[in-house]
């Protein structure tokens, strides 16, 4: 049996569906994001797993109890806001405990209980400080140890690390990973951020709209994104349309690329910019070899980006590793050879 189940779960706000008849099915510790840009009913459906909103249709379960009906503190879950919402009165220790007393657990439990979960999560010397006189990252640290003391069944992140600076983000990161493995939590962390999605996940389930677009490890999501809307989402910056004609792709600019044999009928196809090659050796044979003209050149520090076009008119994004191409190597203007292995091509299903 799952761990948790949304069967056919629907929310609107008025007219509008903000989540369409979603159902998926998560493991017990299992680590799944929701991954989606702004807007695509990521966050409505966390609060409809705690309790916080109700939905118009569907079902939730855990452990194969229907929990839908129920209300927050009644649910065997436990949510982080990406702002803390840490209480500004209460001291750190108080924070942590708040559930437990909520739950009416008595005094010297509770003081065990936020003791060590403060310590798991290195706070224990700061528990009588109030919320203010802590930073982001150590605020946010808090929250996870309120979130986690319950002994959630299923623990909910809602953009949790977005407030956070780069290197705090790496951080919580792994300190997020290390309490999953050690309790062993089934975890639904959402997100708009891909390499988050990635690192942390062992589903992914890509949101597009209120509708799941593709559900599958990361590695299946980054290398084989089924649809343009998810190419696109992990990085896939070049998106051809066209048809395709036995192992030929002809683009909708009139140019031809080799793509091999194909099951089904292809309509776009994607190739990452990394995975293109500049100015190879002439003796080096390639499927898809062809002249483009430097348009911009962006030094990104690891990377040089360049846009270019190639001769019938299609625009190719290039990443260059900057170790290997020194400056002035590309310029502006310059007139390249691209080329690309069949193998990188990424054949699209709409
Ligand atoms: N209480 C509400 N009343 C009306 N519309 C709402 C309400 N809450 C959310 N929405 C709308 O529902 C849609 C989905 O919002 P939701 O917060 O779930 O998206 P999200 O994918 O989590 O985006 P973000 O990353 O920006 O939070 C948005 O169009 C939003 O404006």
């Amino acid at each position: 049996m799952s761990k948790l189940t949304l069967d056919g779960l629907t929310k609107k706000f008025d007219d509008n569906v903000v989540v369409d008849n979603l159902n998926l099915s998560i493991e017990e510790g299992e680590f799944v994001s929701l991954l989606g840009p702004s807007g695509c009913g990521k966050s409505t459906t966390l609060r409809m797993i705690s309790g916080f909103i109700q939905p118009n249709q569907g079902e939730i379960s855990i452990d194969g109890q229907n929990i839908t009906k129920l209300p927050p503190n009644k649910r065997d879950t436990s949510l982080v806001f990406q702002n803390y919402a840490l209480f500004p009165h209460m001291t750190i220790a108080d924070n942590v405990g708040y559930g437990l007393k909520m739950r009416k657990v008595n005094k010297q439990e509770i003081e065990q209980r936020v003791n060590d979960m403060l310590k798991m999560v290195r706070l224990d010397h700061l528990k009588d400080r109030f919320p203010g006189q802590l930073s982001g990252g150590q605020q946010q640290r808090v929250a996870l140890a309120r979130a986690l003391v319950v002994n959630p069944s299923v623990l909910l992140l809602d953009e949790p690390l977005s407030n956070l600076d780069a290197k705090l983000r790496d951080e919580m990161r792994s300190e997020i990973l290390n309490l999953q493995l050690k309790f062993n939590l089934t975890c639904i962390f959402v997100t708009h951020d891909q390499e988050e999605a990635l690192v942390l996940s062992d589903k992914v389930v890509v949101m597009d709209s209120g509708h799941i677009r593709q559900i599958g490890t990361p590695r299946e999501i980054f290398d084989s994104p089924n649809s343009h809307f998810t190419a696109d989402f992990v990085g896939v910056r070049n998106i051809f349309s066209g048809e395709q004609n036995d192992a030929n792709f002809n683009t909708n600019f009139g140019g031809q690329f080799y793509i091999g044999e194909s099951n089904h009928q292809v309509h776009k196809i994607g190739i990452r910019p990394n995975m293109i090659v500049v100015n190879p050796p002439e003796e080096k044979e390639y499927d898809n070899r062809f002249k483009a003209t430097v348009e911009t050149l962006l030094y990104r520090g690891t990377i040089i980006e360049l846009v270019t076009t190639l001769e019938t008119g299609e625009q190719v994004i290039v990443e260059l590793p900057s170790e290997k191409y020194k400056v002035n190597t590309v310029s502006v203007g310059d007139v390249i050879t691209l080329a690309w292995e069949t193998e990188n091509v990424i054949p699209l299903q709409g």
